[in-house]
């Protein structure tokens, strides 16, 4: 009997060894174009899901676990270019976790282990780069080779001499007779886009991500094109060592490696428990986009080096050191298409629509592009199959196309001449500037709608039910052919009959695109404001409700609804303040308006021009006629006497008894005006300590200056008083 039960468990079915086979041959395959071309043609995580497979299925068959299967050994190999090298001791590779399962068994098995032993725990981060082995005689570096197979890699020194970072020769008398050094080269994320960029204008291949740029950048066979990659060096471990004692604590190693010079990381940290690691971790999850190189988990090790020896290592990792990886933020991805987009300022840019992919616990569907030299810079061609990044909860980028997948149906991108949906031929912003527009600011449907919904939204008018595909359906109906909205100018004048027969298509507000019939894949058209009977719905009656109310909304939300370039809600509230009606804003002069607190010659410039647009004019002719408010009401406290009124008040340095913020409310509440700069026109300036420029402007232009006891009596006496206490330049 126990021979048959013997027989059952080792006899592995075919279909499983075959499966095993597949498997390791395709992992092998990914594994050599990661290590050896650069250039990886399926995601991390999905290579990762492979290794598990392969790992899961040896689990179930332990025969299949050969010293050959790739579960086994470190990954790598080498390429031809390179001369062979042998390390002095092997480079190994890591065991990795995703859980605190996971963590807390490793730990577990350390305590086993170590019984009472007292020991710490060092974290650091888990550079994405690629592992190099640094070996200094007598302290000078006389090899850089890269991982290759852990036990051979590939000789690389006059690549890695061109890195500033790494010294030639190690500081200090007492450096060992040799060491091995390893630590991770990085490509700085912010930097890659402008070697892609490189790439494709001279017509070479660009990378898929930083980490790629990182290998092929190291790995050239040619020194001096490494020579011009901005690459960098943490160290992250010691190797071979010999004619040296005393190195007790990695985390103390470190600190030693830094003194001869070596670029170690200012990241990391001895703890005393897990508790300890568990914060470390959670901190550069949230934290993981603040550090100077890209991430993709955090490394754990036991810190005290002999123990590190009794622990010892499996083939292919070390038993004291983990890796705790964070969710990838990196998925491949088709690129279906890339589109234009107009926004609210007429603004056109280039947006990705890829194979809705799941990343970082969302799906994703487009990605931003910004304008036609950053499509051209990333190098990337509609049908490639690109890697799509998202990070935290930054809007999804794509990074670069896999270039070894294309099979030349793919096309470049051209950007358009004309708008993709009113037709005006586009113009550039400014002159030599990149970004394109849509010069049809006024009827360009997409940037009405734009309007109207950012009217509708939050920040302005705050009117509820009137969203995207409302703003959509009364710019740009399918029927009837006329829109009851030929601008915002109309909207307070919007009754139900006009709205009842409206069909248009229901928009998706991300992409401005028409949803889809997920059965049909029809692109969906409704009645928007109409039920069923053709009577009218709820939402449409409560939307022109809404609208109504809206109103008697503040005048800072107003002067927001009307999308004035620059004017957000910030502006729009300095400016109520300091003109409380839009009359008084449009007689200011240019001059007076870039001197208001909080508004400056940017915002003032483009108040000017607005109110010289005439459909602008009309559009304020019909609110006013509509009765939207267009001054500030005057709110109960700061009604009292305003005894300031007329003044220009200019305030710097720092004040005892009073904010910053607290000094220009006792002014604004009392009337007077409060500006940023010193003029002719300024009635005082008030100053506390170290004031600045501001003061010897004073005295120059002869402006009275008030010190904070002459605020006092500005506040508490008026002007005349406040003036026989000024200071001035002739004194
Ligand atoms: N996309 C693909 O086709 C493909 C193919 C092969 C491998 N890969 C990816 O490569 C990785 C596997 O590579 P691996 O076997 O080298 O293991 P690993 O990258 O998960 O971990 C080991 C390596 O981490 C590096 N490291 C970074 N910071 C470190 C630190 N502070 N301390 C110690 N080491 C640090 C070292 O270079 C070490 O060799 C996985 O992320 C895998 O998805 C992808
Ligand atoms: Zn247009």
């Amino acid at each position: 009997m126990a021979g048959d039960k013997q027989a059952e468990t080792t006899t592995v079915p075919a279909e499983a060894r075959e499966k095993h086979a597949r498997l390791a041959e395709q992992i092998e395959e990914h594994r050599f174009r990661y290590y050896v071309k650069d250039a990886p043609v399926i995601s991390d995580a999905e290579f990762d899901k492979l290794l598990k497979t392969l790992e899961a299925l040896e689990e179930e068959y332990p025969e299949l676990r050969t010293p050959d299967s790739p579960t086994q050994k470190v990954a790598g190999s080498y390429a031809t270019e390179f001369t062979a090298v042998e390390h002095r001791q092997r480079m190994l590779s890591l065991d990795n976790t995703f859980n605190d399962e996971e963590l807390v068994a490793w730990a577990d098995r350390i305590h086993r282990e170590l019984g009472d032993q007292e020991f710490h725990f060092l974290c650091e981060l888990k550079v994405d780069g690629l592992a190099v082995n640094l070996t200094y005689e007598r302290g000078r570096l006389t090899r850089a080779a890269t991982r290759g197979d852990g036990r051979t890699g590939e000789d690389i020194t006059p690549n890695v001499r061109t890195i500033a970072e790494i010294p030639d020769r190690l500081d200090g008398d007492e450096v060992p007779d040799l060491v091995e050094i390893r630590g991770e080269v990085y490509f700085p994320g912010e930097k890659f886009e402008e070697l892609n960029a490189r790439l494709v204008a001279a017509g070479d291949k660009p990378f898929a991500n930083p980490r790629n740029a990182a290998a092929g950048s190291l790995r050239q066979k040619d020194p001096r094109v490494t020579a011009t990659r901005p690459l960098h060096m943490v160290v992250h471990g010691i190797g071979a060592l010999e004619g040296y004692k005393g190195m007790t604590r990695l985390s103390q190693a470190y600190d030693l490696l830094k003194t001869w010079g070596l670029p170690t990381s200012p990241h990391a940290r001895v703890v005393d428990d897990l508790d300890g690691v568990r914060e470390f971790i959670a901190y550069y999850g949230e934290n993981r986009h603040s550090v100077e190189h890209e991430i993709d988990g955090v490394v754990v090790k036991l810190d005290e080096i002999p123990l590190q020896g009794r622990l010892g290592s499996t083939s292919r990792a070390p038993r004291w050191a983990i890796a705790y990886k964070y969710a990838p933020e990196e998925v491949n991805t088709k690129l279906v298409n890339i589109r234009v987009g107009v926004g609210r300022t007429g603004r056109v840019t280039p947006y990705a629509q890829v194979e809705p992919v799941t990343v970082a616990g969302s799906e994703v569907e487009f990605a931003t592009l910004h304008n036609q030299d950053v499509v051209k810079a990333k190098g990337v061609l509609i049908g490639d199959t690109v890697v799509l990044r998202k990070a935290g909860d930054v809007i999804p980028e794509i990074l670069g196309p896999v270039v070894d997948l294309r099979d030349g149906s793919e096309r470049e991108f051209v950007m358009p001449d004309e708008c993709p949906e009113c037709g005006t031929p586009l113009r550039p912003m400014k002159e030599g500037d990149v970004d394109l527009r849509c010069p049809n600011a006024r009827t360009c449907p997409a940037q009405l709608r734009e309007r109207l919904f950012y009217l509708a939204g939050r920040k302005a008018f705050d009117i509820e039910h009137f969203g995207y595909v409302a703003a959509a359906a009364l710019t740009k109906p399918l029927e009837p052919e006329d829109p009851p909205l030929k601008d915002e100018g109309d909207l307070f004048d919007l009754g139900i009959e006009r709205l009842l027969p409206i069909r248009a298509y229901v928009l998706d507000q991300d992409s401005g695109l028409p949803k889809r019939d997920p059965e049909t894949g029809e692109e969906k058209t409704a009645l928007i404001f109409a039920n069923k009977e053709g009577g009218p719905r709820k939402n449409a009656l409560a939307m022109l409700e809404n609208i109504q109310a809206a109103k008697a909304r503040p005048l800072a939300r107003v002067l927001t609804g009307l999308s004035i370039r620059h004017v957000g809600p910030v502006a729009a509230e300095a400016l109520a303040r300091e003109f409380r009606s839009i009359d008084r804003i449009e007689q200011a002069s240019e001059e007076e308006l870039a001197n208001t607190e909080g508004v400056g010659p940017i915002i003032a410039a483009s108040l000017k021009e607005w109110f010289a647009e005439e459909w602008h004019q009309e559009i304020l002719r019909k609110w006013r006629a509509a009765g939207v408010r267009m001054e500030e009401e005057s709110t109960g406290e700061d009604e009292g006497p305003r005894p300031l009124e007329g003044l220009t008040v200019v305030v710097t340095g720092t004040l005892e008894n009073y904010t910053r913020d607290g000094a220009k409310e006792a002014l604004q509440t009392r009337g007077a005006k409060v500006t940023g700069s010193v003029s002719k026109k300024t009635s005082f300036v008030v100053v506390g300590d170290n004031p600045g420029s501001k003061y010897d402007k004073a005295m120059q232009l002869k402006v009275p200056v008030l010190n904070e006891s002459g605020f006092g009596v500005l506040l508490e006496q008026g002007p005349e008083a406040a003036a026989e206490v000024a200071l001035s330049s002739e004194e």
